[in-house]
């Protein structure tokens, strides 16, 4: 059975497992002080073997990314046995159920959604990472129906994003780009847009452009880059499938010309603003509202609260101020108690 850490069962109700993704379980939890829902991805050390450089690289990547589109990291409890990376939670379940519940998205709902998705690849990408595994089953649902990028577990950090290349051959085959199956060297930013297309065709068509059980028909379906537009498709967005699933790299829509095709801007949507592709939590100016109730809790001064808000450890201040700044934009009335043992 698995012990989990004091630092974790004191401030969180541990509930049941409620996913796993790859090397990882994943828990439901209520965070006590404010009783907000909150994901735990648990993992054992000892069991990553040589996949701990890449439980650093998801961490690296969940501690630089903070956006309102990107699963947002809480806090980090990291013992010597165990990581636990409590993030928040998204109670609308995958992209990918919501697909084939309806069979396929209208074209409106496409487009709200590919938007929100397009937004946060091109903040991943200006942040210098690249996510190599996007897919409707990465992407969840939170409870105002918007949609957080999670599983960084394969993310990469080239040192130059948009020129570096790659070469492990990773991610769902059936999204994976050409160059990436067929194990040449590869630009991340790039193969990350080609997923995108393919993503963009699941969500427009509710099938996959290349599909077949046998694994090698899929790479000839894929590195041939053949795929039927079904005719109820708009022109203007088989035009961006198109611009997408360009079996050349080079020819291949950059993450700028996705922002700014017309298709982003149909039924009257305003363009994409860089503000969308920028935004970071911790840019916005700090509520000094929560942060005053967060020093009646731990019965400290708002002068000396403030610094260990904006310190932004991922540590118990971290979750706690991000936990009230969520509930707060959902509208819920969090009342802090006082805690009997402030040291805590
Ligand atoms: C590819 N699939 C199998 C992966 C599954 C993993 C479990 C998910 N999940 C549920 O099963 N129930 C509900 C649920 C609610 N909130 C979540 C918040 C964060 C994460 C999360 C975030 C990151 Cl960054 C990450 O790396 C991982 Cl693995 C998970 C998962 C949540 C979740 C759904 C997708």
């Amino acid at each position: 059975l698995l012990q989990y850490p004091p630092e974790l069962e004191k401030r969180y109700t541990v509930k049941e497992t409620i996913g796993s993704g790859g090397f990882a379980k994943v828990k439901l939890a209520i965070h006590k002080a404010t009783g907000e829902k909150v994901a735990v991805k648990v993992m054992c050390k000892d069991s990553l073997g040589e996949d701990l450089h890449r439980v650093q690289l998801e961490i690296d990547a969940l501690k630089s990314l903070s956006h309102r589109h990107i699963c947002q990291l809480y806090e980090i409890i990291e013992t010597p046995v165990l990581f636990c990376l409590i993030m928040e939670y998204a109670p609308g379940g995958e992209l990918f159920d919501y697909i084939i519940a309806r069979d396929r998205l209208k074209e409106h709902e496409a487009v709200k959604f590919f938007r929100q998705i397009a937004v946060a690849v091109a903040y991943c990408h200006s942040k210098g990472f690249i996510h190599r595994d996007l897919k409707p089953e990465n992407l969840l649902l939170d409870e105002q129906q918007n949609l957080k990028l999670i599983d960084f577990g394969l993310a990469s950090k080239p040192m130059d994003v948009k020129h570096q290349l790659l070469h492990t051959c990773c991610g769902s085959p059936a999204y994976a780009a050409p160059e990436v199956i067929s194990g040449q060297p590869y630009i991340g930013t790039e193969a990350d847009l080609w997923s995108m297309g393919v993503l963009l065709y699941a969500l427009l068509c509710g099938f996959l452009p290349f599909d077949d059980d046998n694994t090698a028909t899929l790479y000839r379906l894929i590195q041939e880059g053949k795929y039927k537009v079904p005719d109820r498709l708009s022109k203007e967005s088989a035009r961006l499938i198109q611009g997408l699933l360009q079996v050349d790299p080079k020819r291949r829509l950059t993450v700028t010309d996705l922002l700014t095709h017309p298709w982003l801007c149909s039924n009257d949507r305003p363009p994409v603003q860089p503000y969308d592709i920028l935004e970071d939590v911790r840019m916005r100016d700090v509520d000094m509202d929560v942060v005053q109730q967060m020093a009646v809790h731990f019965g400290v001064s708002l002068s000396d609260m403030h610094p260990l808000v904006v310190n932004w450890a991922f540590d118990k201040y971290t979750v706690l101020y991000l936990s009230m700044l969520k509930a707060k934009e959902n509208g819920k009335i969090v009342k802090l108690s006082r805690l009997w043992y402030p040291a805590d």
